[in-house]
């Protein structure tokens, strides 16, 4: 369970959250809101790759310290180094965070034949299908996604719903919050929507 208690958030004159509080208890959610909203931000914030101004964000009651070695996070707001192939990306991340090569997710997102495409020079289907790949092959418990289905072809959803579907079953505590403005097929997958 996710428990964003009194956070506040502006940047500079735009505040974004101001007293927010919710509760996120579903194991698989889909954050509904209008653009511009604070989704991603949002995101941002439980990965721990952005800093409110106050408040807490609480994972099964407690404050993560170091929220990268338990949050994952696939995210076109996450700058990558875009001058680097695909292929050399995935390797700084297996090498970071020493998992496996990801063979079956490359596979499966029909992906090897771009892995020595520049990051930059992928079209905005494959950079998703990259930020996917390095998000899923952490296994991390908690796994935040947005707007995972944009620009994705229809095989590719399909297939990203087929690893969401088996992705808890062993994290038996375990979370996937994702943001999506087209929820019907996650919701056929059964996430259940929630307004920010
Ligand atoms: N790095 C930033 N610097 C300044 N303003 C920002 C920054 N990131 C987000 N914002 C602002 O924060 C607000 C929330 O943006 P955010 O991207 O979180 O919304 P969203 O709900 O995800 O939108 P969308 O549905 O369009 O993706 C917007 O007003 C946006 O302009």
């Amino acid at each position: 369970m996710i428990e964003v208690i009194g956070l506040n958030k502006q940047f500079s004159n735009n505040v974004v959250f101001k007293n927010y509080n919710q509760v996120f208890s579903d194991q698989k959610l889909c954050i509904e809101a209008p653009n511009g909203h604070g989704k991603t931000t949002l995101l941002m914030m439980l990965a721990g790759l952005d800093k409110p101004q106050s408040g807490s964000l609480l994972f099964a009651g407690r404050e993560l310290n170091e929220p990268t070695k338990t949050v994952a996070i696939a995210s076109d707001r996450i700058t990558l180094p875009d001058f680097l192939t695909a292929h050399q990306i995935i390797d700084l991340s297996v090498s970071a965070i020493d998992c496996p090569w990801p063979h079956d997710l490359v596979k499966g997102f029909s992906f090897t034949a771009f892995l020595n495409t520049r990051f930059d020079a992928l079209s905005s289907g494959n950079q998703k299908k990259c930020q996917l790949i390095l998000a899923l092959m952490r296994k991390s418990p908690y796994l935040l996604l947005d707007e995972p289905s944009a620009a994705l072809d229809q095989t590719s959803i399909e297939h990203l719903l087929q690893l969401l579907d088996v992705y808890l079953n062993d994290k038996p505590n375990g979370q996937i919050i994702i943001t999506c403005h087209e929820p019907a097929v996650f919701i056929e997958h059964g996430f259940k929507c929630v307004s920010l």
